[in-house]
């Protein structure tokens, strides 16, 4: 049968080099070509524009959202702010979005939204207009709702844009109890999660740990299993990359190298996160940074170091045939959506390396926008109700223990034992749990069939045959 005209997309396309993916694993999976160009193609493509007031004159934006796949709902997936930002690149990320919720098990379909422009070239008040104007497109067409699709932060957008679709959202549908689960990735005050913030690149350090855990997988690699001492290269310090390079440096991992837009940086001997944002923040520039023993101009070479870990946290298309050959990490951690093209990651695969790929490495980010999600349809915080009941049940149990024993715990044995979990434990300890099930997961459907070449062939087979049985299990109405 032929393929659909999403799928026949160019092959230099990056919905193309999904869908080169797809087809790559989809030859491990004994669907109907049917049923798995039903899954490959973007089910409803909405472009739009809409002009808001500038200057003395008004200005038009271009704007998508794209819902990839329906087996499961609402549809789920972030907003980018580029001026970059395509129709193609939208289509391919709301892909990647159906696949990571179906690998984390998080049940919704995949979406993405993009807003073509640069956000640095407006002021908030305009950021403001676009946001909401973009948000009632939405709501016009019915692209939006806590049950329909539910926008989260992106490249180039965070909680305050959050903040103003959930207030334009709730605006336009007055009285609608579940109306704040329109929306992930609002601030706490706006009733978002503790830890959404942090989720994404916690995941990606999570995803690492766990794969240089494995002590048969690093012995390939020539490495000793652990993260303690492994040296790391991140690009890009945004919302993504910053909380990488936070916990995997908590995790005893050694950041030895930095590439933001204007340069990159490397020492053999690590920096300190907040040393370097603080420079960047008052320099305007990752450069001049006193404790690099060298940098870069050419942020690209940055990539190109002595490190054992890659990590590319800004945009796709990082990784190419152009660079490929000069890389020297061993594991590469997909934390960007796509930075790797097809040619690329073949190369990468060839010569050994370990490739964890987007859709696994940084779904923590929807994983805990899905609990905030549950969190607002429930109207209550994780360990509301049940914290205090823990903490007394403890108690008594300490108090038991020590009454039979005869042996007196110091105040902060006690407090260890009896504490309750916070909202921020019981969040970061379902994103820790969803990150670790699912490694070893994909891990294992590359284990047990010696055709399948990589982690990114396991996760799409993984992830395929879950979006399959839901389609299966629906039927076709009428
Ligand atoms: N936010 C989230 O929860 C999730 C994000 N992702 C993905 O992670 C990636 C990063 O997103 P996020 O961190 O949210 O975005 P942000 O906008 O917070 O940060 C992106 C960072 O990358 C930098 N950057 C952009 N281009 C380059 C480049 N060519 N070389 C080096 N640095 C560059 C930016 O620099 P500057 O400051 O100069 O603009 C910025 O610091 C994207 O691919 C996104 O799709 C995936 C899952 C969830
Ligand atoms: O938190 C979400 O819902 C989606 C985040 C996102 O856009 C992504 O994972 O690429």
């Amino acid at each position: 049968m032929a393929k659909s005209i999403d799928a026949a997309h160019s092959e230099t396309s990056f919905f193309g080099d999904v869908c080169q993916f797809f087809d790559h694993a989809a030859q491990f999976t004994s669907h109907p070509e049917g049923l798995l160009d039903q899954i490959r193609s973007c089910n409803s493509v909405y472009r739009f524009r809409f002009p808001i007031r500038r200057g003395n004159g008004f200005e038009v934006i271009d704007a998508w959202r794209v819902e990839h796949s329906h087996h499961k709902s609402p549809t789920k997936g972030g907003i980018r702010y580029s001026e970059m930002v395509n129709e193609d690149e939208v289509m391919a990320l709301a892909a990647l979005m159906t696949y990571k919720c179906a690998i984390v098990n998080v049940p919704f379909g995949g979406a993405k939204g993009g807003i073509k422009i640069n956000p640095k070239e407006y002021t908030v008040a305009e950021l403001e207009n676009i946001t909401r104007r973009y948000t009632v497109e939405l709501i016009k067409k019915n692209f939006i709702g806590p049950g329909i699709d539910v926008p989260a932060p992106d490249y180039g957008s965070g909680e305050r844009e959050m903040s103003w679709i959930a207030d334009t959202y709730q605006t336009m549908n007055p009285g609608q109890l579940d109306a704040l689960g329109c929306v992930t990735g609002k601030p706490l005050a706006l009733h978002g999660i503790a830890g959404r913030k942090e989720a994404t690149g916690r995941g990606v350090a999570i995803s690492i740990r766990e794969c240089v855990s494995v002590a048969e997988d690093m012995q390939k690699l020539g490495l000793e299993a652990g993260l303690s001492g492994k040296r790391v290269i991140v690009q890009g310090m945004g919302n993504v990359g910053y909380y990488t390079i936070k916990y995997l440096t908590e995790f005893g991992a050694t950041i030895v190298g930095i590439c933001e837009f204007e340069g990159a940086i490397y020492s053999s001997e690590g920096f300190d996160l907040d040393e370097v944002f603080n420079h960047r923040k008052t320099t305007g520039s990752i450069l001049g940074f006193s404790k690099a023993h060298k940098e870069f101009k050419n942020s690209s070479e940055g990539l190109e170091q002595e490190c054992d870990i890659l990590v590319p946290a800004a945009l796709e298309n990082q990784l190419t045939e152009h660079n490929v050959a000069n890389i020297k990490a061993k594991i590469i951690a997909e934390a960007a959506n796509g930075p790797t093209t097809p040619d690329a990651a073949s190369a990468l695969i060839e010569r050994g390396c370990i490739l964890i790929p987007d859709m696994y490495c940084n779904a923590g980010g929807v994983t805990v926008s899905y609990f905030e999600w549950l969190k607002n349809l429930s109207h209550v915080a994780f360990g509301r109700m049940d914290k205090r009941y823990e903490e007394n049940a403890n108690l008594n149990l300490v108090n038991t223990i020590e009454k039979s024993t005869g042996v007196t715990l110091d105040a902060t044995q006690r407090s260890m034992i009896i504490k309750g979990a916070s909202e921020l434990e019981l969040v970061n300890s379902g994103l820790e749990d969803t990150m670790i099930r699912s490694y070893h997961e994909i891990r294992e459907i590359k284990m047990e069939n010696s055709r399948i070449d990589s982690l990114r062939t396991a996760a799409f087979v993984s992830s395929i045959n879950k979006v399959a049985v839901s389609y299966m299990n629906m039927g076709i109405w009428p």
